[in-house]
């Protein structure tokens, strides 16, 4: 297999070279794309120095599989070349991911409606993938009715500008500004743009997605999303009403059987998910589960993952072997 990764100096992409050498995945060829400023530095993967390409360049090479993490702009402007060229498209920017002809993939929720006809599968916001995770297998025993979500999301979810402009500030260096404010010792109650009703961009990203994945238009969500000055991980605070009654420690087992879950929640001994511990780590981590007696039905629960992790490059590397897996590409 010939694999192309577009944005492989950013973040999320030196993420998904770590993980295609932690996980041994067999290439004929890697063509490692950046924009022109990187174009014929090199990097390193598998021991080798790799010389970085354009994305023109790599087009007219017809790769058979491409990951694009570079932004929704090139995600809009060379999606459709690809694919129509014959290469099969893993996007991990917004550009398809509400489209209705495109799948939005979480691998253990819906990766099983992958089918051979799928040339462009999209890769969820990287808030929304640690959620739906939680969330999904309470929804199939529980049914949700509705999710009141506060997130608290790391520098590097902005990619290397959002970590450039905290080390910066922490330096006291001069630095040029992707927040409208200093993020050092500051919170940021402003994720991406916002809309004329006042959400962000972000806010309604969780929440239309997530019925997405569901394939439930109707479940009742809210979000609010705080950028925090946090290297690795987003954190989010949930609350969730049932249809259905619940048993917390039967509640607790499902989520402690469920693949790609830590459950970590014992408050005796102070154990409970922080960004600190789930850096680097593919999973997703839920604690802090207890019933909110204000309401009936009801729990609150705290979620941390690694955002560059299964928020997005360990997402995108699943989809990636499940191709493989099912002989797809
Ligand atoms: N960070 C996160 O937590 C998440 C990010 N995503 C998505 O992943 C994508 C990348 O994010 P992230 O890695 O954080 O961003 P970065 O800003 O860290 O990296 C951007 C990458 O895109 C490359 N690039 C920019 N312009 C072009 C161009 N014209 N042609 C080819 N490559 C280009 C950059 O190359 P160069 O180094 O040469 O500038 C760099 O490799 C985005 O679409 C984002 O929405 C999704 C979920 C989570
Ligand atoms: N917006 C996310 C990261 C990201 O790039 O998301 P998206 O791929 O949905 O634009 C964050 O700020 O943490």
């Amino acid at each position: 297999m010939n694999l192309a990764i577009v944005g492989v100096t950013g973040m999320v992409g030196r993420v998904i070279l770590n993980l295609l050498e932690e996980k041994k995945i067999f290439l004929k060829n890697l063509y490692p794309v950046a924009s022109k400023k990187s174009i014929g530095k090199k990097i390193f993967f598998k021991k080798k120095k790799i010389k970085i390409l354009s994305i023109e360049e790599t087009f007219s090479l017809k790769p058979d599989v491409a990951i694009f993490s570079a932004g929704a702009e090139i995600s809009k402007k060379w999606g459709m070349k690809f694919t129509r060229k014959g290469t099969l498209l893993i996007d991990n920017s917004s550009a398809w991911r509400m489209n209705k002809s495109k799948k939005l993939i979480v691998p253990e929720i819906n990766g099983k409606f992958i089918s051979k006809r799928d040339k462009l599968i999209a890769n969820p916001n990287c808030s929304t993938i640690q959620l739906v995770m939680v969330l999904y297998p309470l929804h199939l025993k529980y049914r949700i009715k509705n999710i009141t979500i506060s997130t608290y999301q790391s520098v590097t979810g902005s990619g290397k500008k959002g970590l450039d402009q905290l080390r910066n500030e922490e330096d006291r260096k001069k630095t040029k500004k992707i927040y409208s404010f200093k993020i050092h010792r500051n919170v940021i109650p402003h994720c991406d743009k916002f809309d004329d009703y006042g959400s962000s961009k972000e806010e309604l990203k969780l929440i239309n997605e997530t019925k997405k994945i569901f394939s439930n238009k109707r479940i009742g969500i809210t979000s609010t999303s705080i950028r925090v000055p946090i290297v690795g991980g987003h954190s989010e605070s949930i609350n969730l009403t049932f249809k259905n009654d619940f048993d917390i420690n039967e509640l607790r087992q499902i989520l402690s059987n469920t693949s790609g879950l830590i459950l970590m929640d014992n408050i005796k001994k102070n154990i409970y998910p922080m960004p600190i511990l789930c850096e680097e780590n593919n999973n997703v981590f839920v604690g802090r589960i207890r019933r909110d007696f204000s309401k009936k039905k009801s729990l609150n629960m705290w979620i941390v993952s690694d955002n560059l992790r299964k928020g997005s490059a360990t997402n995108a590397v699943q989809i990636l072997e499940y191709l493989i897996y099912n002989k797809f590409i």
